[in-house]
């Protein structure tokens, strides 16, 4: 049985499997500039994290209607579900298809009708959170989440993603806007980017949780804070390893944050291009570093206290960890 879990850091376009893209290039009449999909995986061999966006940005070509985007949060929720994903925070780029004439509406509607539809179909409570990307203005952010807000779906939180380059200061309008509208606020940083990235989202976007954050281990004092803050951590280990950003699973530092009392959490980021889902991410940690039934409870523990839930959907997580626990006979 695969730990039940909260799943905190995954965009939803980085779950457009290969098979998936030809389907919708296909539906939609979308010229694809590789020779088959066997030449589009041969691309998944990524020298950092730009090498990698660019990628990710030129497959959501594909995504054009209500329906695209419903069928892949559609085939995204059932294979959480079937990973052990019991409640999931989903990240969404919604700047990179309106950018292409997509309008908010059309994403939003496909995306929110699929999330809603998730806790009859699996069993599983989904959230949309509306992630800004960094490579753009700051006023752009703005716009977004301004065109987001006249849409009338549910929305959990807004995050900051894409290139780790430039200050966040830029955003910290949106923040403040997201704020003022009762949304949970996130923030990729310390990833390619150093600690001092880390400290910048807590200290000037208000951040409640950190994605990715490991660089933070450069920065001792920054551990103490986060560790006393309870500031959460989505570690996304496969990713890290396939975007380089380490060496190897078996140096992951994961056990190392958790001894210093960082909340952090195992997540996928973006399973489709990284080679597993959250818990592959689970399995090939484990593997790697040899950890305890009682540790893996405390990581899936971990992503309920950082998940944006009530305490009575907290507690009925915390009690399916704990009777997984229970079923391992440790
Ligand atoms: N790992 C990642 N880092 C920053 N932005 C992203 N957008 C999608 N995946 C990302
Ligand atoms: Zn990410």
């Amino acid at each position: 049985m695969t730990i039940p879990t909260a799943e905190l850091h995954l965009h939803l376009e980085g779950t457009l499997e290969p098979e998936l893209i030809y389907t919708l290039a296909e539906r939609n009449g979308v010229q694809l500039p590789w020779a088959d999909i066997d030449d589009l995986r041969s691309r998944y061999d990524f020298t950092g994290l730009q090498h990698f966006l660019d990628l990710y940005y030129a497959n959501m070509a594909v995504l054009r209607t209500e329906e695209d985007f419903a069928d892949l949060t559609r085939a995204y929720l059932a294979r959480a579900a079937a990973g052990g994903v019991r409640h999931t925070e989903v990240f969404l780029d919604l700047q990179a298809h309106t950018a292409r004439g997509v309008s908010a509406e059309v994403v939003l509607r496909g995306v929110s009708g699929a999330l809603e539809a998730a806790e009859g179909e699996h069993g599983l409570t989904a959230g949309l959170i509306v992630t800004f990307l960094r490579h753009l203005p700051g006023e752009e952010a703005t716009a977004a989440l301004r065109e987001a807000l006249a849409v009338d779906v549910p929305l959990l939180g807004v995050g900051l993603c894409s290139s780790e380059t430039g200050s966040a200061a830029p955003f910290r309008e949106a923040f403040e806007l997201a704020a003022a509208h009762g949304l949970h606020r996130v923030a990729h940083a310390g990833e390619e980017g150093p600690a001092a990235n880390v400290t910048e989202v807590l200290d000037v976007l208000g951040v409640e949780r950190v994605d990715h954050g490991l660089r933070s281990l450069e920065d001792d004092a920054l551990v103490d804070r986060l560790a006393a803050e309870r500031v959460p951590l989505t570690l996304c280990p496969l990713s890290n390893v396939r975007l380089q950003v380490v060496d190897s699973l078996e140096g992951y530092p994961v056990r190392e944050l958790m001894d210093r009392g960082v909340v952090v959490t195992v997540n996928s980021d973006d399973p489709a291009y990284f080679g597993g889902y959250v818990d592959d991410n689970y399995r090939e940690l484990t593997a790697a570093l040899g950890l305890t039934t009682a540790e893996l409870a405390t990581l899936a523990h971990h992503s309920a206290e950082a998940a944006f839930v009530t305490p009575e959907r907290r507690a009925r997580l915390d009690a399916e960890i704990e009777e997984w626990r229970a079923a391992q006979g440790e």
